[in-house]
Formats: structure tokens, sequence, C-alpha cells
């Protein structure tokens, strides 16, 4: 039998995080050593073998530092990832061996799906836009899963050679068409009454795909939280991103 997962939880009075202290002390096989919800804590978490952190961007890479000079590993839900972000936790990670970080944008197994189908369907279709709807309450746009997925788009868009897609404005109000993630337009919206959603719209001629993933409730990410700490100490990169190759996709 493996031991018991003993685990931290970095932002344990959020939304997020008070979910996975739930569910950290629901399972059987993990062991919460602390929640800590501000820096000035980070001791209580010591003895812990793996570390969730869903607190808010601005931070998340301060956390990361003291983990890795700590010797723990993280699974990492905070949004905000960009290449140059990961490229810093690489770096981290290189300095000290022995630690691994998972870091994912959507621990939803069904989101996982959407962003895996979607770069599966990108090379098909002359149009791709992204529809991301969220909380009201939420800090950063567009969502980390919304420009993880233009990514996956983008990238599968310029591997089958793809022009840019069609669009003929000239004249628009700032903002109308949305950002652009590697040539992808994404568009988000903040919504009361919703969680977490997003739409991926395709378009050739004649035929259109939506692709539409909805998180009902916070509980809905908590089995890619648990297989993330369950998997993060054997996984065979230091730095792991997306939950999709703990998934066999
Ligand atoms: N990957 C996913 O599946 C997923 C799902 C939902 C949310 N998120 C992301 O997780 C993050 C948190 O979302 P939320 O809705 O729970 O936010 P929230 O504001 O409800 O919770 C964040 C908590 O972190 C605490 N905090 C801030 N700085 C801290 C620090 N340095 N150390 C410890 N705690 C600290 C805050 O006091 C707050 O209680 C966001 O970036 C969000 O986009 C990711
Ligand atoms: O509620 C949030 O905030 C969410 N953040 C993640 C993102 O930015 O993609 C995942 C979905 C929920």
């Amino acid at each position: 039998m493996r031991p018991v997962i003993k685990v931290g939880v970095f932002g344990a009075l959020g939304r997020m995080g008070s979910e996975v202290v739930r569910a950290v002390e629901a399972a059987a096989d993990t062991e919460l050593v602390a929640g800590i919800d501000s820096p000035d804590e980070r001791e209580k978490v010591l003895g812990s073998d793996v570390v969730v952190d869903f607190t808010h961007p601005d931070v998340v890479m301060d956390n990361l530092r003291w983990l890795v000079d700590h010797g723990i590993h993280a699974v990492v839900g905070t949004s905000g990832f960009d290449e140059a972000k990961l490229a810093e936790v690489r770096r981290l990670l290189d300095a000290r061996p022995g630690v691994n970080v998972l870091v994912a944008p959507n621990f939803g197994i069904a989101a996982v799906l959407m962003m895996h189908f979607a770069a599966k369907a990108a090379p098909y279709f002359e149009s791709a836009e992204v529809i991301e709807l969220h909380h009201p309450n939420k800090a950063d746009a567009p969502s980390g899963t919304a420009y993880r997925t233009a990514e996956l788009i983008g990238a599968a868009r310029a591997e089958a050679g793809l022009a840019a897609a069609p669009d003929a404005t000239t004249s628009e109000l700032p903002g109308a068409r949305g950002a652009q993630v590697e040539g992808v337009r994404v568009h988000a919206l903040r919504i009361t009454g919703m969680i977490a959603h997003q739409e991926v719209v395709f378009g050739t001629h004649g035929e259109t795909l939506t692709i539409r993933h909805d998180s009902m409730n916070r509980e809905s990410f908590m089995p890619g939280v648990l297989l993330g700490v369950r998997r993060v100490a054997d996984l065979p990169d230091r730095l792991t991103v997306g939950l999709e190759s703990l998934l066999g996709l």
C-alpha cells in the first residue's frame, strides 16, 4: 500500500482552495498538513509532500519559488501562466533537483477533453474563436483555459499551414473583436450566476462546429486536483503543463 500523501494548500480560504481542503480531507490516501491563506503562514506547510496552489496570478511565482526552495512538489491551478512564466519555473527547477511542478490551466476532466478536441478539430476549419464565460469575481481575463485553448488551436493551425482566419473588420470599437492569442480571437464574459464555461467555435464553408464545456460547481475540479496530487512526484518531466499526459491523451 502506498503511504498517505501529505498535502498543504495555498489559498485555503478562497473559492477553490476551500474546496481542495475538503477534498484532501475526504480522500483516504491524502492528509491535510495545513491550509494557509497568506504568505506569512507558509512555514505551516513544511512537512508536506505536495502543496496545491489556488491563489492569484500576481503571487503564484513567489509561492512556487518558496516551494521549490523547500523541496516540496507543487500542483498549481492558479491562472496566468504564459511562456515567460513557465520558462521561469523551468529555471527554478533546474536549480533544485528532485522537485516537480504540475501547472494545469483547468483541472476539470471534461475541460481537458474540450481543449484536446479543439486542438484536434483546428486544422479542418478556416475560422476559430474562443468565448469564455466566468463568474464576475474572477481577477484575470482571458481565463487560463481560454489562453491555453487558443495556444493549442494556434499551434495546430500553424502546423497545418492554415492562413489567418478571414475577417473583413476595418472599423472597430476597441475590444469588440476580443484579444488575440496566437492569432486566435478570445472573448471574455463575466456573468453573475456562472462558474466556468467555454465555447470554441469553428467554421468552414457550409459547416460550423461548436465545442462547449460547463463547470457547474467547483467540486468538478477535484478529481483532477487529486489526480495531480497523486501523480506529481512521479511525473517524467520536472515541469508538466496540463493534465493531458496524466489522462493518457
Ligand atoms: N486550474 C483550474 O482548474 C482552476 C479552477 C478554478 C480557478 N482557478 C484559478 O485559481 C485561482 C484562484 O481562484 P479562486 O476563485 O479560488 O480565487 P479566490 O480569490 O477565491 O481565492 C484565492 C485565495 O488565495 C489567497 N491568497 C492570496 N495570496 C496568497 C498567498 N501568497 N499565499 C496563500 N494564499 C494567498 C487569498 O486570500 C484568497 O483567499 C485563480 O487564478 C483562478 O483562475 C483555476
Ligand atoms: O474560476 C476561475 O477563476 C477559473 N479559472 C481557471 C481559468 O482561468 O481558466 C479555470 C476555470 C475556473
